[in-house]
């Protein structure tokens, strides 16, 4: 049997940077892949990446105003082609960064644990063991299914990965879930051209936001003619031959409604499925992650968990700060935690929304004494240059500190915002450095400028 001293099980961001780094200090690595066609993992092939390529091709799609559908469905399989290539190239990218390193061995196989120093890998022409000193879980999350009569085996019925893959613009599209994901997807949907219909269980969107930034942006997707149905029980999803049927529940009224696509987006859960974490004696939480401290410790000394397997944050750069938690134990101070870490993050929705920190509700929830500033992106000039006036930003300030609690901002380049104000924050400055701060003009930025002059 190979011994490896480093095991990793996933080419997540922070598996695959740790194995590289690893390597680096000259330790012999094996990473696990159970997909060739996931090398580099969720973001660059089914995530952060091909979305991203989507939205700008839908945002272009916009500015050349296809009149009839087949136009509109040209452009939409011209995005979806380079979405495909702008994937492979940069799975090809990173498969060649590891492969090609002479201490690293990547496996293209299924991972699981046989004990807690020993990995069973199922590869398509054999199954064989190898062991390792230290062992890394990196195996990212998987769409949550909710228990909705005729999901399974549906046609119509699609996930954020196998939407991306549709070859052809559906004319309607209904998306269940109003988070993250849904809201995405119906921005750059709709801005190829399909009628686009959100179903939410709850009475707002995005239901971790503060309710008046949820209703701005549901204000903004109103206008762009996304049609929302609040407060609904999704009870069927119909295989009607040629259409997919929604029967839903609204007020106690049962309705339906057609669609030519049905996108599942309530949740993504922690991806543990088929790992055999038993063997291993590596526990998992109440809600199904792997058990982890703020050192990404597991209950097995020698095994660590990174990224979304980990239960916390779902985001890139949250598993790549994960990373650098595992590396500091295995060749630093040893300090570093997740639990002193403020994580900002920007949903690519039209205009982007951008938050750090906490918002007003979880703020007075936790007692702080605050002055909340608030500035319509109308009033911000380079808005009114991009015409893009539509958004609102916000902050939440601790009175009795003048230090910033958290900053929401929904308008036009608020994904490089809000890094400004994520550093401040970290920076432990008080929010009128911000509020005084000589910015270029005309820019997005200076409009911190009058949002912190309260
Ligand atoms: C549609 C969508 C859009 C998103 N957009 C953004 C965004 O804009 N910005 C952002 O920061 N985040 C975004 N995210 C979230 C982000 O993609 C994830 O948080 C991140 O990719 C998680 O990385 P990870 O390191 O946890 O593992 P992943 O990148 O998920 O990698 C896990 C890997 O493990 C493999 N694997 C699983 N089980 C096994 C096993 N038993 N054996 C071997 N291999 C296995 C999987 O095939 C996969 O390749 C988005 C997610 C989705 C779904
Ligand atoms: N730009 C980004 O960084 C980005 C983009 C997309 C996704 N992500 C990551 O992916 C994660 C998952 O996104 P998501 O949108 O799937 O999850 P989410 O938890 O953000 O949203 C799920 C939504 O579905 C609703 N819902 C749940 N069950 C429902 C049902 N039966 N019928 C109708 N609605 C229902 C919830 O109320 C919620 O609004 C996010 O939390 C985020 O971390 C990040």
């Amino acid at each position: 049997m190979k011994h490896y001293d480093a095991v990793i099980i996933g080419f997540g961001k922070g598996g695959k940077t740790l194995a590289g780094s690893l390597a680096g200090m000259g330790k012999k690595v094996a990473m696990i892949e159970k997909s060739d066609k996931m090398y580099g993992g969720t973001c660059i092939n089914v995530g952060c990446i091909p979305t991203k390529s989507l939205v700008n091709s839908a945002k272009a799609s916009v500015i050349q105003k296809p009149g009839s559908y087949e136009e509109k469905n040209r452009l939409y399989w011209e995005a979806v082609e380079e979405k495909r290539r702008l994937t492979g190239m940069l799975r090809k990218k990173n498969f060649d960064k590891l492969n090609d390193l002479d201490n690293v061995t990547v496996y293209n196989g299924l991972g699981s644990f046989v004990s807690a120093n020993r990995v069973k890998i199922e590869t398509a022409e054999e199954t064989l063991e190898v062991e390792g000193g230290q062992i890394f879980i990196n195996t990212g999350s998987v769409s949550v299914i909710p228990p909705i009569k005729g999901i399974e085996g549906n046609p119509y019925v699609y996930t954020s990965v196998s939407l991306m893959e549709l070859d052809v613009l559906p004319k309607r599209l209904a998306i269940i879930g109003g988070g993250y994901i849904g809201l995405e997807y119906a921005s750059m949907y709709t801005d190829f051209g399909a009628e686009v219909t959100v179903y939410q269980i709850e009475d707002k969107l995005i239901p971790r936001e503060d309710r008046d930034i949820a209703e701005a942006i549901q204000k903004a997707f109103e206008d762009k003619g996304v049609h929302f149905e609040m407060n609904v029980q999704t009870e069927e999803i119909e295989n009607a031959g040629s259409e997919a049927v929604v029967h839903y529940k609204k007020d106690g009224t049962a309705l339906t409604a057609g669609a030519d696509a049905v996108l599942i987006a309530t949740g993504r859960k922690p991806n543990t499925e088929g790992l055999n974490l038993e063997a291993a004696g590596v526990e998992k939480t109440p809600r199904g992650a792997v058990k982890v401290d703020e050192k990404l410790r597991t209950s097995v000394p020698n095994i660590w968990a990174m990224g979304d397997v980990a239960g916390g944050l779902q985001f890139t750069y949250v598993s790549l700060d994960d990373f650098r938690i595992v590396k500091d134990q295995l060749t630093g101070s040893g300090k570093r935690a997740s639990s002193d870490r403020t994580v900002p993050y920007s949903v690519f929705i039209d205009p982007p929304f951008s938050r750090v920190g906490l918002n007003e509700e979880e703020a007075a929830a936790q007692g702080y004494h605050v002055k909340i500033a608030k500035l319509p992106a109308a009033a911000i000039p380079k808005a009114q240059v991009l015409r893009k006036p539509v958004g609102l930003l916000k902050a939440v300030i601790d009175a009795d500190t003048n230090k910033i609690l958290g900053t929401m901002l929904f308008c036009e380049e608020s994904y490089e915002m809000i890094n400004i104000v994520k550093l401040a924050m970290d920076a432990g400055l008080d929010y009128t450095v911000l509020r005084d701060q000589i910015f270029t003009h005309p820019t997005m930025s200076e409009a911190l400028n009058d949002l912190f002059a309260v």
